[in-house]
């Protein structure tokens, strides 16, 4: 069986999950890991010196779960897919069928062991006053504090950011800015050209 993975990292609200439930419509045989899902419990979650929930680092998540989720898809994508609800083409079966993995989060490049398993790294950003505007649209299970987007996302963004230029060479940017529908196919098509050369 043909397998790939395919990284969706990027800014917090830059269109990650946008993007990525736009491809699984459109990749017969793809299943999802939300990094999301693995946010540890708020009383887990360290408080840091500025009295802020640090939500934003990787040790608020249970990355380790994470990891071995991805692994059971990787052992076994047609029962992964299976008890994941997903419906597989009549061909998902057959040994030459494609099966496709999407692994979408804001940090999902700042962990070394989950770094190799992506066969495409794709990273969406969006400038600082359109994130900041999308993020105070939005609700989280533990609502945002007043100042926690000057105060923890951004700089732990930029900090992130900055590491992940430096351990990842092979991310492919998706300018957040432009329209959804110029992102999915900037991304759909550099998905079917790794499917073409067999990645
Ligand atoms: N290309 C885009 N242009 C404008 N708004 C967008 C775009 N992509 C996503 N959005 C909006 O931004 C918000 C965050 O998108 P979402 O996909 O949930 O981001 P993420 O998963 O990265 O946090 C949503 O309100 C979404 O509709
Ligand atoms: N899902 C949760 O339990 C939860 C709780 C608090 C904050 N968050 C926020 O989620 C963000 C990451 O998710 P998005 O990339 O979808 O915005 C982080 O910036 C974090 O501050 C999530």
């Amino acid at each position: 069986k043909m397998r790939l993975i395919i990284g969706i990292g990027g800014v917090t609200n830059g269109g990650k999950t946008t993007l990525t439930n736009r491809l699984l419509k459109a990749l017969p045989n793809s299943c999802v890991v939300h990094q999301d899902d693995f946010f540890k419990r708020p009383d887990q979650i360290e408080v840091g010196e500025d009295g802020f929930r640090q939500w934003d680092v990787i040790s608020a998540l249970d990355m380790e779960a994470m990891t071995n989720t991805v692994k059971g898809w990787q052992e076994n994508p047609v029962k992964f897919a299976r008890s994941h609800g997903v419906s597989l083409s009549p061909e998902a079966e057959k040994p030459d069928s494609v099966h496709i993995l999407i692994v979408e989060g804001f940090l999902i490049y700042n962990y070394k062991p989950l770094l190799d398993v992506y066969d495409k790294c794709f990273y969406i950003s969006i400038p600082y006053e359109e994130c900041k505007r999308r993020r105070s649209t939005r609700t989280y299970t533990v609502p945002d504090p007043p100042g926690l987007f000057d105060g923890h996302v951004w700089p732990m963004y930029l900090k992130h950011r900055k590491e992940m230029d430096y351990n990842c060479d092979r991310i492919e940017y998706l300018d957040g800015m432009t329209s959804k529908d110029d992102i999915y196919n900037a991304a759909y098509e550099s998905i079917q050209n790794a499917l073409l050369n067999n990645l």
